[in-house]
């Protein structure tokens, strides 16, 4: 992730940078990056964000890479009483220790050799807006000292300045390994793991909803016809029925690349339906696996009939009651959703 500054400004100029791959994206007025999909996880995952997102409390997301921790970091800010003020990111992994006060808390010109000028620093440029400290869990136990006298103190001084700056920044981390593990490790002080802990987000990885998978494969081929001036309207049958058996340890990034693969991969610019690049293919078929096979078949039919439980119960083979029975067992609950 590039380290990144969003602020209402930028988007006034619909600019908004996806941190995570250096891509522009252009948004209409306030359309930035939104979080996809209609699974009862991800609604209830958004009512979650909603919530804290209206209270001031500092937020630690939980979840594996690329289940979209970024995503909901920037969502919370966004529909927070902070939205017109900056949204800071700070990629912490990327920080070396020596760098980590300077980065974050500036520096004044001669503070150190190559100090030519007055530098802000990361929680002084978030002012009144929100601070985003991302993969929390890979910065090193003298850093976290340092994060934590600024919790504490809510105060940060510039490197060889004299001024003291107030913190008024609202503060949302993120990690994608487990902060228990991490403290029983010793590499994560407990008492800035209880600190941070204030309100908890736990994003779910992309195997346990994955009636996701087809609204997010259909987001993002939405917007690679756009990047490649394509008209792909979906994936083939077959790949998508691999797709919803596909156990996605990158998760929603993987998907994401997953499509664009499959973009460079067309045979032609008139391509409607798109195949797996055939490596691709084998590498799913040869891992695809079936957790929950039966699960994956009632999605599937649903999708496939438009969540029309007359025509899936009959595509299964069982009464409507059954299909019923099996949508409460596995918790599958249709979104009204206009695009179906
Ligand atoms: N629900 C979603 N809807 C739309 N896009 C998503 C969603 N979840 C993730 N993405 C996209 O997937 C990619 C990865 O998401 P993101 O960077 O937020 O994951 P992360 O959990 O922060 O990963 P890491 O732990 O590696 O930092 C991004 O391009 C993001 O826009």
């Amino acid at each position: 992730m590039k380290n990144c500054v969003v602020t209402t400004a930028d988007k006034d100029k619909a600019l908004y940078q996806d941190a995570k791959n250096g891509d522009n994206i252009f948004c209409q007025s306030g359309a930035v990056p939104s979080m996809i999909g209609d699974s009862f996880l991800i609604q209830k995952l958004l009512k979650d964000i909603l919530k804290i997102a209206e209270t001031d409390a500092t937020v630690l997301i939980t979840g594996e890479s690329g289940t979209g921790k970024e995503v909901a970091a920037e969502m919370i800010h966004r529909e927070s009483p902070r939205k017109r003020k900056p949204f800071v990111c700070v990629n912490c992994s990327a920080l070396p220790d020596s760098l980590v006060e300077s980065e974050l808390f500036g520096y004044n010109k001669g503070a150190f050799t190559g100090a030519v000028a007055d530098q802000q620093g990361k929680f002084e440029m978030a002012g009144e807006g929100s601070i985003f400290l991302d993969e929390i869990g890979d910065m090193s136990l003298h850093a976290q000292t340092k994060i934590l006298r600024v919790i504490e103190n809510r105060e940060v001084c510039r490197l060889g300045g004299k001024g003291i700056f107030s913190v008024n920044a609202r503060l949302i981390t993120a990690t994608n390994k487990e902060p228990k593990h991490l403290m029983e490790e010793g590499k994560f002080r407990e008492d800035l793991y209880y600190r941070l802990d204030v309100a908890r987000i736990r994003m779910p990885p992309l195997r346990d909803r994955r009636e996701d998978i087809p609204i997010l494969a259909r987001y993002f081929i939405h917007k690679f016809n756009l990047k490649f001036r394509r008209k792909v309207e979906n994936f083939t049958e077959e790949a998508m029925t691999l797709m919803l058996r596909y156990h996605w340890p990158g998760n929603v990034r993987e998907l994401k690349n997953l499509v664009e693969k499959s973009f460079i991969n067309l045979p032609s610019r008139e391509a409607v339906f798109m195949e797996l690049p055939e490596p691709v293919r084998e590498e799913l078929t040869s891992t695809a696996t079936l957790p929950n096979e039966e699960r994956t078949r009632v999605v599937s039919a649903l999708m496939e009939t438009r969540w029309n439980k007359t025509r899936a119960a009959m595509k299964l083979r069982w009464s409507r009651m059954t299909l019923y029975r099996k949508m409460a067992k596995y918790n599958i609950i249709e979104k009204r959703n206009p695009e179906r």
